[in-house]
């Protein structure tokens, strides 16, 4: 099956997301228009303020589109309501830059990960335990400190449990905005390689959200390039690293790759 076949898991049609301020409005998110491939990852990436999280938050159906529309498997998510949206929201899940923002911290480790078992009703008291252990060792973090709480872990430790408490509800799309960033450069490569490894693994599509180009290259199969809120050049990473058309991606890339003769 050649990629251009894969099912398209999520589409961005034309969105736009306009805050008003008192300032006056910011288009953060200016008529962007990307799909996601099942089993594939897209990388955008794009200066301090260029949307890239807003567009994120589109995608995940957190925060409203101001006009255009986001499908998720063919489904608009503005017209889905109830429990139908929680069967769908179940199939997306973020990881954020800040772990510790994300886990609940008077939950153990092992307790962060059972809790969307539980509300989703998902298994039986036990089974939701065994499981959630089972994800935990998925991610590289020992039953041995299942029962410690988040602030006795280190970023990169409490991060891992973060995608462990993403990955219970088994989702088919992983929204990640700069997962990395605020760990240390050593932790941030262990990172990086768990994602890419479940990625694979599992199947999962993913939106990968990165100042790190070199992450992107490694990482993405196509990226996006944002600046003011447009998508202003998109394709396979390779093209776009070894030919950027764009002059914004050609000055975004020629900031972090070294000159070749
Ligand atoms: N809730 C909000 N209210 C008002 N303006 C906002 C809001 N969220 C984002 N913005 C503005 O929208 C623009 C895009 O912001 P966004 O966070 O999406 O960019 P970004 O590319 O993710 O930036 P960074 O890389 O710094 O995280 C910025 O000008 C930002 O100030």
């Amino acid at each position: 099956m050649s990629d251009s076949s894969r099912h398209v898991l999520v589409h961005a049609d034309d969105v736009t997301k306009t805050f008003s301020t008192p300032a006056g409005d910011v288009q953060a998110v200016r008529g962007v228009t990307l799909s996601v491939r099942r089993g594939e990852t897209v990388g955008v990436v794009g200066e301090s303020g260029s949307g890239k999280s807003t567009l994120a938050r589109l995608i995940m159906g957190l925060q409203p589109c101001t006009s255009g529309r986001v499908l998720f498997d063919d489904q608009d998510l503005s017209t889905v309501k109830g429990g139908d949206l929680r069967r769908l929201r179940r199939r997306m899940q973020m990881v954020f830059q800040n772990p510790f923002g994300s886990l609940l911290p008077h939950y153990s480790a092992v307790a962060n990960v059972i809790e969307p078992l539980r509300l989703h009703g998902i298994g039986s008291k036990s089974s939701r335990r065994a499981r959630a252990i089972e994800l935990l060792d998925t991610v590289g973090v020992s039953e041995h400190f299942a029962d410690l709480y988040p602030t006795q872990f280190s970023g990169g430790q409490q991060q891992r449990i973060a995608i462990a408490r993403t990955l219970a509800l088994e989702p088919e799309l992983l929204v990640c905005d700069e997962p990395t960033s605020s760990l240390d450069v050593s932790i941030q490569a262990q990172i990086l390689a768990l994602l890419a490894e479940l990625q694979q693994r599992l199947g999962l599509s993913c939106v990968f959200i990165s100042h790190n180009l070199a992450v992107v290259q490694r990482l993405a199969d196509r990226v996006a390039v944002m600046s003011h809120g447009k998508v202003v050049e998109e394709g396979p990473t390779a093209q776009i690293f070894d030919a950027p058309q764009d002059p914004y991606t050609q000055q975004l890339l020629s900031a972090v790759l070294p000159v070749t003769a």
